[in-house]
Formats: structure tokens, sequence, C-alpha cells
């Protein structure tokens, strides 16, 4: 059984592979945070701009088996779902890990998806993911040691991204850190974010930056 916040179809924002059309899969629950505000100050990450709770969102529901998951998420896809298209779905949340397992990742394949997981690292990851995200939280244990991208929230306080150093990766990202809430305050923090991770990448040039492109230009 699969359960599922809310499920839309978007360009992928962040990353390297921002730009691309993807539907976005969000499923319920994480084990940094309970999601709700009452929890956050005391939550092991406090500072996530999404809501994971429930399956009461757009598009989202209780998934009995793989199949009926991915039939819906194909459902979304914008295109014709040809191999040739290379349909993309991203698996995100919440924590995806917690329910992502080989049976799904075996029926998106059989239905040509390009798999992308967006993930806090803390648990391990099934075999055959096409795109790992890892976005490590500051104080967390992290048990995925290779990825195709680490994308770190920065700057956040008590991590210095040289703590990854060991855990390989295709690109090592810094992600600007933004305010869970909308409005002028959140672009403010991001701003200053954005500054302070530009002065590190130029100064750690292993780093790059990748800035939550939708957010600026106003897609989910
Ligand atoms: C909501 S999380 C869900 C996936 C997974 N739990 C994780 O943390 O990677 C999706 C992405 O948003 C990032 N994120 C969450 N809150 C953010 C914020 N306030 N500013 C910038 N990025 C944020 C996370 O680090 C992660 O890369
Ligand atoms: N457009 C868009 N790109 C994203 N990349 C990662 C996201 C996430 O919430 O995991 C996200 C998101 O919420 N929207
Ligand atoms: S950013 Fe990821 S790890 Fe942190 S609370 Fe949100 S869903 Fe959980
Ligand atoms: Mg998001």
């Amino acid at each position: 059984m699969y359960r599922i916040k809310e499920a839309f179809t978007t360009l992928q924002g962040e990353g390297l592979q921002a730009g691309r059309v993807a539907v976005f899969c969000r499923f319920s629950k994480c084990n940094l945070w309970t999601g709700r505000e009452k929890d956050r100050a005391t939550a092991v990450c406090q500072f996530c701009d999404t809501d994971f709770v429930g399956t009461d969102g757009p598009n989202g529901g209780v998934f009995e088996t793989p199949e009926e998951l991915v039939d819906h998420i194909a459902s979304l896809w914008p295109g014709s779902g040809s191999i040739e298209e290379s349909p993309m779905v991203v698996c995100t949340g919440g924590e995806p890990l917690l329910q992502l397992d080989g049976a799904l990742l075996e029926a998106f394949h059989q239905r040509h998806f390009f798999v992308a997981v967006e993930t806090n690292g803390t648990l391990d990851a099934p075999d055959g993911i096409d795109w790992l995200c890892v976005s490590p939280k500051a104080g967390t244990g992290i048990r995925i040691r290779r990825c195709d991208e680490l994308k770190l929230v920065y700057p956040q306080q008590g991590q210095d991204p040289a703590d990854y150093d060991d855990i390989e990766a295709r690109a090592r990202l810094l992600s600007p850190m933004s305010s869970p809430d909308a409005g002028a305050e959140r672009d403010l923090v991001r701003d200053a974010s954005t500054r302070e991770a530009i002065r590190y990448c130029m100064a750690h040039p292993r780093w790059r930056l990748s800035v939550q492109m939708h957010k600026m230009v106003g897609i989910e």
C-alpha cells in the first residue's frame, strides 16, 4: 500500500535535471518531522517547505498495488508515454524511501518511466533508481554513500559541506535555503542564502549553485 499526499505535473525545478517535465509523486510522511507546525521547533529537520501530511492533496490517495499507483501517475503524464519520450517521475515527499520499494520501481520501469528520487539520505535506497538526489540534513546519519547528485540546502546550522566529502556523487550542489513560508520574507531569506551559497562555491569550486527555479518562475 502506498500513501500519496499529492501528484502533479510540472518542470523539475532543482538540480541537474532542472527544466525537465516530470510528474511529481509526493509520498506522505517523513522520518525527520511529523509535518505538523506544532512539532517544527523540535523536529530534526526544521526548515521544510512542504506539506506532506495525509493523502488529501490534489491527485493524492491510497494505492493498494504498485500498478494502481503507476497507472495513476502515468495518467498525469502529458505526452504519449512512449519510450522515446522518456517520461519522468520524481518521487519526493515527505521521505519517499519510507515507501518506495523494488516492486514500485519495477512497475514504473515497465511503463518506461525514468525514476528520480529526492531523499534526505537517512534510509537505504532500492537498486535501480535512475536519478538519485540526496539532500542531507544537519545532525543526521547518512546511509546512502553514492548518488547522482548531492544537493545540500545551504546554509544549515551545524553543517559544513565538507562533512559529505566521502559521499560519491556526479555533482555537488548548494541549494539556497528559503523560508518555509511564502511571501516577502521568503524572498529575503532566499536572497541572503543565495549570496552565501555563491560565496561558498566561488571558494570551493567543487560545489555548484542550484536555485529553486520553480519558485522564481511561479510554477508548482
Ligand atoms: C521537501 S523535500 C522531500 C524529499 C526528502 N525528504 C528530502 O528532504 O530530500 C524536497 C527537497 O526540498 C528541499 N527543501 C526543503 N525545504 C527547503 C527550504 N526551505 N529551502 C530550500 N530547499 C528546501 C529538500 O532539501 C529537498 O531537496
Ligand atoms: N517544480 C518543482 N521541482 C521540485 N524539485 C524537487 C521538489 C520537491 O519538493 O521535492 C520540487 C517541487 O516541489 N517542485
Ligand atoms: S525537507 Fe525532507 S527531510 Fe526535511 S522534513 Fe521536509 S520532507 Fe522531511
Ligand atoms: Mg518542493
